[in-house]
């Protein structure tokens, strides 16, 4: 029985379809603690105890909400700021001047995907934002001096489309700010996955041989301001009638093991708290948004649970993001992490490999009967 104080907010998971309770209670800015932002700087002292104080603000800000922004990461801010610059270029063009990097030309879902062509929650309107969206390749990958010297079993896992598309239909200066963009997050997200590890308390390196050349999605979205807000009423949730578009994207976890986000100062993300209440993500200057997925909650055996978000982006003008989807080597598979198993728990999860936890992600999007010919893979 639901409660005339709560509603029900349904969606579908990297590992099944959930439903979540949400409070009627108006959203609100997160207070510190509920989105808290972690100064990262230790993860790079050679001080094993500093960088184990970051991993415990971690842990709790894993098993608080899943959410936190991250300071003093290492990516200088004129990185980010280029590939945003560039990102809204290539998005302002027309459609016609996209058309040549069209995902549909891709045989993994790389590339532009026109506005209002994704559906993340298909019990939701159609999402309004406009992606354009690439995976690992190792030849944007710091650490990877010598792609021909990959070994074979895992060169032949990464999912590469021909001839570099969808980069090779692009404008060079998109190309260049973008790459250089993933390659230092590849990076600042190796040096995060120690941390992970020590805050799930296993060895820092415990994880690294499954991340040498991990399945990173890079997703650049572009929103347009959706209409303004209808007039309050005593719900949170958004209310979607079939074809409206209520959404700029919409409610969802994330799929892989961790996501890195880095918004513009418009404002627009939400994040659901463990109790209920939707929270506005405030941008904070600087910081990269952290959050855990569905394949860290399996893996965890729900010690680190992945969290609902969403975007509404009501602020009159355009609105953009980039986000990084960090999966674990595609050659690669995972089970509950032993250090994860309480004493008297099971394992809630089987092992599953990354390259099938993918295509399950695809299946679980395109099954969906009122998804239409929309999905996403991230
Ligand atoms: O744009 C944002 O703030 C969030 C994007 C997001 O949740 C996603 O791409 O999965
Ligand atoms: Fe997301």
């Amino acid at each position: 029985m639901t409660s005339p104080e709560t509603t029900q907010l349904r969606l579908s998971s990297g590992n099944g379809p959930i439903t979540r309770t949400i409070l009627s209670t108006p959203i609100r800015a997160a207070l510190p603690h509920e989105i808290p932002i972690i100064d990262v700087s230790p993860v790079f002292s050679p001080s094993l105890d500093l960088r184990r104080t970051v991993a415990s603000q971690i842990r709790q800000a894993a098993t608080t909400n899943g959410f936190f922004y991250i300071t003093n990461h290492g990516i200088a801010p004129a990185t980010t700021a280029a590939a945003h610059a560039a990102a809204l270029a290539f998005f302002r063009r027309p459609a016609a001047a996209k058309e040549p990097a069209n995902q549909a030309r891709s045989a993994y879902h790389r590339g532009w995907k026109p506005p209002a062509t994704q559906r993340v929650n298909p019990f939701e309107s159609v999402d309004v934002r406009e992606t354009f969206s690439v995976r690992y390749d190792p030849q944007y990958d710091a650490a990877v001096a010598d792609v021909s010297a990959i070994p074979r079993h895992i060169m032949d896992s990464i999912e590469l489309d021909a001839d570099d598309f969808p980069w090779s239909a692009t404008p060079p200066q998109f190309k260049r700010d973008c790459t250089r963009a993933l390659s230092e997050v590849i990076t600042l997200a190796r040096a995060l996955l120690r941390s992970f590890a020590l805050a799930l308390e296993l060895e820092e390196t415990a994880l690294d041989d499954k991340f040498t050349h991990p399945d990173v999605g890079m997703a650049l979205n572009y929103y347009p301001s959706l209409p303004p807000s209808p007039p309050a009423t005593p719900r949170a949730t958004p209310q979607p009638k079939e074809d409206s578009e209520t959404v700029s994207i919409g409610s969802h976890t994330d799929f892989q093991l961790f996501t890195l986000l880095s918004q513009d100062s418009v404002g627009g993300l939400q994040v659901l708290s463990r109790s209920g209440q939707w929270l506005h993500a405030t941008p904070v200057p600087g910081t990269f948004v952290v959050n855990f997925g569905d394949y860290m909650q399996r893996i965890t055996n729900d010690m680190f649970p992945s969290t609902v978000h969403r975007v509404q982006n009501r602020s009159g003008g355009e609105r953009l993001s980039m986000a990084f989807f960090f999966g674990f080597n595609l050659n690669e598979s995972c089970e509950v992490l032993e250090s994860c198993v309480q004493a008297g728990e099971e394992r809630r999860y089987e092992a599953i490999s990354c390259k099938e936890w993918t295509r399950r992600r695809l299946h679980a999007m395109h099954d969906v009967k009122e998804a239409g010919e929309v999905g996403r893979l991230y």
